[in-house]
């Protein structure tokens, strides 16, 4: 519970985005339900206790069903209309959950329920169990295989949080017991080397780097070669993100690949995509992109705490179907969240968890 107090207060932009604007909806035409309730359809795809909770038909005294539920009768109530839809397609729309996303979630929302009259924390409730149903099947932490060392290739455009998340999972793996080494191998800006150096020492995990402007491959085959020899469980290798000229990078990255296959066929293990939430919906043509030119095997999504575009997640859930395995959501080592759907999805509508 303590930690998803954290994660709602860090998601507070985009939560207090979308709670105000599904308050604001249903105020705009709301009517107070003084009398009973309409008991609603139990058809959809509803399943958390809580929705279930909130949908359940009521067939005994309204009032002390209501009670019962902790459900505010006289909260002002809306009936679920097209104009209705539409609001609600605009304000997910605007916090960055795509055109395809919005339409999709606001259909299955209506499913059974139009002509309805419901209140913001029912819309609240079903909202969130709609997110959490298309996040669930994408929350996979990253494997942890057998294999030693296991390689990670981190990728993603400059200034997305690569250094900060590698920074961020050495030390969660160090923690757990595991012997971890860094690569640097955004080997052409020395600020960035100096920046992993930095983690490197909070995590206390070594890293390995070369002279500005040398060969990351051959740094790469260094660390690989290295890890093997010290026994480590993990090697994570830096790479730059100089997308503006993707055919240097592809080729950078493609070299990387083909040098440490030559210490390890079946490097490397995993190939994680780091994303800026700040981006919003750019942060998907990164994913095109990246898809591209390495084989993205998962993602982490930094920044949520910065942004009130946290919306853009649950588009790449829906889009991608890509391994979600972690979120960032601060500046600090122990700011790296696993990514827990129903957590994230309750964090995101503004609904507290009791
Ligand atoms: N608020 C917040 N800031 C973050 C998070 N992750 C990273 N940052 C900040 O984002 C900035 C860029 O992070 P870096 O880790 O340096 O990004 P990078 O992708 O390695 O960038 P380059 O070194 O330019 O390649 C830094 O100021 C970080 O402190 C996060 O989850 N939340």
């Amino acid at each position: 519970m303590a930690f998803f107090s954290k994660l709602k207060d860090r998601l507070f932009k985009s939560s207090s985005k979308l709670e105000q604007g599904l308050d604001a909806i249903v105020e705009d035409a709301a009517e107070i339900a003084v009398s009973t309730p309409e008991p609603e359809s139990t058809s959809g795809p509803v399943t958390t206790p809580d929705v279930a909770a909130v949908t359940a038909p009521e067939t005994s005294s309204p009032s002390l069903v209501g009670r019962l539920l902790g459900r505010k009768i006289d909260e002002p109530r809306r009936v679920l209309d097209d104009d209705m839809l539409e609001q609600l397609e605009e304000l997910l729309i605007s916090s960055d959950m795509g055109v395809d996303t919005a339409l999709r979630v606001t259909a299955n929302m209506a499913e059974g329920r139009f002509g309805k009259r419901l209140s913001s924390s029912e819309i609240k409730n079903l909202l969130a169990a709609e997110i959490a149903r298309i996040m669930e099947n994408v929350a996979k932490p990253m494997p942890i295989y057998s294999k030693r060392p296991q390689v990670v290739l981190v990728v993603g455009v400059n200034g997305s949080g690569k250094t900060t998340t590698i920074g961020k999972l050495a030390s969660q793996f160090k923690a757990a017991g595991k012997s971890v080494v860094i690569a640097a191998g955004d080997t052409f800006r020395a600020a960035a080397v100096e920046q992993l150096q930095v983690w490197g020492d909070r995590a206390g995990v070594p890293v390995l780097t070369a002279p500005e402007g040398s060969d990351p491959a051959s740094l790469a085959f260094d660390a690989l070669t290295k890890a093997q020899d010290d026994g480590a469980d993990l090697l994570m290798i830096d790479t730059a993100g100089r997308l503006q000229n993707r055919s240097d990078l592809m080729e950078e990255l493609a070299k990387i690949v083909r040098v440490i296959r030559k210490v390890d066929p079946t490097a490397p293990h995993n190939t994680l995509l780091v994303l800026d939430a700040t981006t919003g919906q750019n942060a998907l043509n990164q994913v095109d992109v990246f898809q591209k030119i390495s084989d993205v095997s998962g993602l982490v999504m930094t920044k949520l705490d910065g942004t009130a575009r946290g919306g853009v997640l649950v588009a790449l859930a829906d889009k991608f179907g890509l391994p979600i395995h972690a979120i960032g959501v601060g500046e600090q080592i122990d700011d790296l969240a696993p990514f827990d759907p129903q957590d994230f999805a309750a964090a995101l509508t503004g609904l507290d968890k009791t």
